[in-house]
């Protein structure tokens, strides 16, 4: 188990918390009225090296099988700053903010100067996330992939349904990486799946999700969906299927809203 120090607990209250492991920044639980919305693996380990199996890793600045360092990139492998506590606004909702720089461990991979806050928000019903990706260089320039890897406990996988994904190509990762075009209006999920889904609208709806209740993702700055099976549902905002590139001195921003119906 991680030291209690590496955990980061927001509460707003009437048993709706959500709990970030400083490893990686990976948000390891988010409970709704005491209800928990993610998925954890039983097998998932906490010890402060690899990444969390669950939650809400944090992918960059890789997706997928790296050469110069770990599938997926370290953001997930990596120990943050918490930058701002746990903090309740006038609102009533809280907010904390966590941060990662480039040190001599992400520069042996890749070698650039980068700054990323994370801030979250917890509100009644929902969850903010605001990325930031900031390139200090003055010359430099630099590319990267960006995703939130949410895990959504689901009571049976098969029973939900995905909207949003009607006329977007995808690459079939279970099929060779063949591209195909979703003709379904909403996308059921019968065996093993593994996809990423090219420019996808800004909100997708998942249904029965835990308590039967519908679950709404918004997103910005974010063109892919990437979905997964087994007895979860992994439904994935990302910038993976072409590299962000990021001028010296410039910054890039990207936000998702997971909200509970
Ligand atoms: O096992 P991990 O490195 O955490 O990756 C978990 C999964 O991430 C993404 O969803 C990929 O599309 C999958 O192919 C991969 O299995």
């Amino acid at each position: 188990m991680a030291a209690a120090t590496s955990v980061v607990v927001l509460d707003r209250g009437n048993n709706t918390t959500c709990t970030v492991n400083l490893h990686g920044s990976t948000v390891v639980s988010w409970r709704v009225n005491n209800q928990e919305q993610l998925f954890v693996s039983k097998q998932a380990i906490f010890d402060g090296k690899r990444a969390i199996r669950g939650g809400i890793p944090f992918v960059f600045p890789q997706f997928g099988p790296w050469s110069y360092g770990p599938q997926h990139g370290f953001a997930r492998i990596v120990r943050w700053n918490l930058e701002k506590a746990p903090e309740r606004l006038a609102s009533g909702d809280v907010e904390a903010v966590f941060s990662l720089m480039d040190n001599d461990y992400t520069r042996s991979m890749w070698n650039h100067p980068f700054r990323l806050t994370y801030r979250l928000i917890l509100r009644e019903k929902e969850l903010h996330f605001n990325i930031g990706v900031y390139n200090p260089s003055e010359n430099q320039t630099f590319s990267f992939n960006l995703l939130l890897h949410t895990y959504f406990k689901v009571p049976d996988v098969r029973r939900c349904q995905i909207t949003g994904l009607y006329g977007c190509t995808y690459i079939d990762k279970t099929r060779d990486n063949a591209v195909f075009r979703e003709v379904r209006d909403v996308v059921v999920i019968s065996e093993f799946t593994d996809r990423i889904y090219h420019n996808t609208p800004q909100e997708h709806i998942i249904t029965n999700v835990v308590s039967g209740r519908k679950m709404r993702i918004q997103k910005y700055n974010f063109p892919d969906t990437d979905d997964e099976y087994p007895n979860m549902i992994c439904v994935e905002s990302g910038h993976v299927s072409s590299p962000m590139i990021l001028l010296p001195g410039t910054a890039f921003e990207a936000s998702q809203i997971l909200q509970v119906m």
